[in-house]
């Protein structure tokens, strides 16, 4: 009989900037602890932007498919998808480009994929199993983007308010909204909906238990 090959499963979670992704995305990841899991951000894959200017890359549309690296988005997770290691690039939003830095990232079992523009790359999409789709209301993420925006990226309440109406506003309407259409899960108000991630966490738990995998990385870990 010829083996099925087995690869990681990989979940997408999109929705617009505040929705509740990273929030939906480490939920499950805590539900489950002690299996293989990895979360890979789109946002770590924006350009490269080091040869422009402060002013150039202030004036970058961060909202726009054009914005990321998608080629090597693919490419990294691919490798992942076949089990081997990456150099995950890393995002300084502070500089507005990506730091010289790189993460080692160790293949995983699960991998969660989160970002505002994933479902957008038909690449990506071929290679989810499950799509999430968080829905949470424009005022609410609005209100979420300024106090994150203030407190974690180095923005102004002035900057917000207006990178929000000139780029974030109308290429959430544009791009992010209308890949809806191919999520499977649709999660109102993201992190709070302990009802979705349950169900979401036990879906991932079933198959990784029919895949014989979770067995196998807690024997390991527990022989650690
Ligand atoms: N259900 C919620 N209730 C209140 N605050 C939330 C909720 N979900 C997320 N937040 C907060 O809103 C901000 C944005 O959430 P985050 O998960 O980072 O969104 P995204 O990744 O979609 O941009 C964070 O500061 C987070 O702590
Ligand atoms: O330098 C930058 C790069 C991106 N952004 C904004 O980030 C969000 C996406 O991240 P979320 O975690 O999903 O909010 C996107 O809306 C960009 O506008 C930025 O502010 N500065």
């Amino acid at each position: 009989m010829t083996e099925v090959a087995k690869r990681p499963i990989v979940i997408g979670v999109t929705g617009g900037s505040g929705s509740g992704k990273t929030t939906v995305s480490r939920a499950i990841y805590n539900q489950l602890a002690g299996h293989s899991l990895l979360i890979l951000q789109e946002d770590s894959y924006y350009n490269d932007q080091s040869e422009m200017t402060m002013a150039e890359r202030q004036a970058v549309n961060y909202d726009h498919p054009l914005a990321f690296d998608y080629d090597l988005m693919v490419e990294q997770l691919q490798q992942l998808i076949h089990y081997q290691a990456i150099d995950k690039p890393v995002y300084d939003y502070k500089a507005y480009t990506r730091s010289s830095e790189t993460v080692h990232q160790e293949p995983r079992d699960v991998i969660i994929l989160e970002g505002i523009l994933i479902l957008d790359d038909p690449r990506l999409r071929d290679l989810m199993d499950i799509k999430v789709y968080v829905d949470t209301d424009d005022d609410i993420r609005i209100i979420r983007r300024i106090q994150r925006d203030i407190s974690e990226r180095g923005r102004t309440l002035d900057n917000v308010i207006e990178h929000y109406l000139a780029t974030v506003k109308p290429m959430y309407h544009q791009f992010v909204e209308p890949t809806k259409r191919y999520a499977d899960v649709i999660v109102p108000e993201g992190g709070e909906n302990t009802v979705a991630i349950d169900l979401l966490s036990t879906k991932i738990r079933d198959i990784l238990a029919k895949d014989g995998k979770d067995s196998q990385f807690k024997q390991a870990n527990q022989q650690k």
